[in-house]
């Protein structure tokens, strides 16, 4: 898949909420209640995940999620990973 142009990244970024362009990446950090909560949330998206065999880099800390997109294969940021934020986004 191609690696979308900087323009390109910042024109769809707005059709995410809270999710930014930085390190070669579109990132989010997502809260839970609890470490049930953020991983419960972690365990939905790893099947979605599965399902589009796309894969975030990502961190938990107790309650806090971090989320890292990127395509591997492209080497940088493609469609590939808006889809993935937006799959995560209504999962969250
Ligand atoms: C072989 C397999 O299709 C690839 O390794 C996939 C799997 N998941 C992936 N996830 C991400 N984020 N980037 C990739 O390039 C990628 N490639």
């Amino acid at each position: 898949m191609e690696k979308l142009t900087e323009k390109e990244i910042a024109e769809k970024l707005p059709n995410l909420k809270g999710w930014e362009h930085k390190d070669g990446c579109i990132q989010k950090n997502y809260t839970f209640k609890n470490f049930k909560q953020a991983f419960a949330f972690m365990t939905r998206v790893a099947f979605e995940c599965e399902a589009q065999n796309h894969h975030p880099d990502w961190e938990n800390v107790y309650n806090s999620v971090s989320i890292k997109l990127n395509t591997h294969d492209a080497g940088g940021v493609t469609q590939k990973d808006f889809d993935l934020a937006k799959t995560i986004q209504d999962l969250a």
